[in-house]
């Protein structure tokens, strides 16, 4: 399966290798120093890569979870029908079990186990069921490269020519498959003409920001600028910045918006300072089944806050916090952007008309 698309794909993140039978994906922890790629049909070798961020960002994380069992099913395809559907259930449960907070892991694992289940109690052969397994895995994949095309248009219209952005963490093409949601948005703009520049977070603990978005849109030719989280407010409020554009890792029916840590001290000085604040986010991050109060915020290891690049930089023993992700009221988003348009307040009525046949 291919597919053309209106404008190049110069960074893929996450892939299928169709002579190997395995997923690719860039580790992103050695970036911006190193383009180190790896593949395995290993569900345990992919979760230990999303767990440990080599893949991260929520829609990669999807895809590459999904081209994971998808190539597995190919691989333990010559097995019994029984011991085939028992080991692919076990690789969707690993993978399934990798990170907690981004909906559209769930998302397309769920699209995975149905073909399963549905085909073995059809009694459909290993091989056949594997082919449509890795199909789906597939589409999964295109249809995330789609979106962030189509969200790309859509946001494009909002921004100003010569505008200045501000964005945080990675919503790149190291957050996806290959073209980025809220990086889609800017992207396409200057694509167009729009003579815009991005300010960067470094977004700490993990440096998503310094490491990748400016990576990404250097390698582009888009004029950026980095600065550490905490200038953030300040930025905004000296009016350097025209729009705030982030990604999410899951958006809640009633429009609560989750994404990397920091993201809502960012939200609030948009808001003080009149500056939009738009979400771009493809409708497998929003999940019109979960309320604010069931949302996972992960919670990692306190060491990422301790240590930069591997150095230490405090007390070693020193208790330390690490809340991956935050929530973003829905008041302080101005609008999300999907790939199915864009979507305004109110949003617990408008996401749920936008979603209709997403099923
Ligand atoms: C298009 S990616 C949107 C989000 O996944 C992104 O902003 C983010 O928070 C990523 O967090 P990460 O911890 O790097 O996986």
């Amino acid at each position: 399966m291919t597919m053309s698309t209106p404008y190049p794909l110069k960074i893929r993140a996450v892939w299928y290798d169709k002579e190997s039978n395995t997923v690719c994906w860039v580790n992103t922890l050695k970036l911006p120093f190193k383009e180190e790629v790896y593949c395995s049909n290993n569900p345990e070798r992919v979760a230990k890569a999303i767990i440990e961020m080599e893949i991260r960002g929520a829609p990669a994380i999807g895809v590459a979870a999904a081209l994971a069992v998808g190539s597995y099913a190919v691989e333990v395809s010559s097995l019994p029908l029984g011991d085939f559907a028992m080991s692919v259930g076990k690789a969707i449960d690993t993978l399934w079990r990798t990170r907690p907070t981004a909906h559209n892991l769930f998302y397309a694992l769920n699209r995975l186990r149905m073909i399963l289940e549905e085909n073995v109690g059809k009694n459909t052969s290993p091989s056949e069921i594997a082919k449509m397994i890795l199909d789906e895995a597939l589409k999964v994949m295109w249809e995330d490269i789609e979106s962030n095309i189509r969200i790309g248009e859509y946001g494009a219209e909002l921004i100003p020519d010569g505008a200045t952005i501000l964005t945080h963490c990675n919503a790149g093409a190291l957050a996806t498959s290959a073209f980025g949601t809220a990086e889609a948005v800017m992207r396409v703009a200057w694509y167009k003409g729009k003579k815009i520049k991005v300010i960067a977070t470094e977004t700490r603990p993990m440096l998503q920001g310094a490491r990748l978005t400016v990576w990404e849109l250097w390698k582009e030719g888009i004029p950026v600028t980095l600065i550490t989280d905490n200038m953030a407010g300040y930025v905004i409020r000296r009016g350097l910045v025209d729009a705030v554009i982030v990604g999410a890792d899951r958006v809640t029916r009633e429009g609560y918006v989750v994404n990397k840590i920091g993201t809502y001290m960012i939200a609030l000085a948009a808001k003080r300072n009149n500056i939009p604040f738009y979400v771009a986010a493809p409708t497998s991050t929003i999940d019109l089944s979960s309320s604010i109060n069931d949302v996972v915020i992960e919670e990692r290891n306190p060491r990422e806050v301790k240590y930069v690049l591997d150095k230490l930089i405090t007390v070693e023993e020193v208790n330390a916090l690490n809340y991956a992700f935050d929530i973003t009221d829905p008041d302080l988003v101005t609008a999300i952007i999907t790939e199915k348009g864009i979507v305004y307040p109110p949003f617990e009525e408008n996401l749920k008309k936008i979603m209709k046949d997403r099923g």
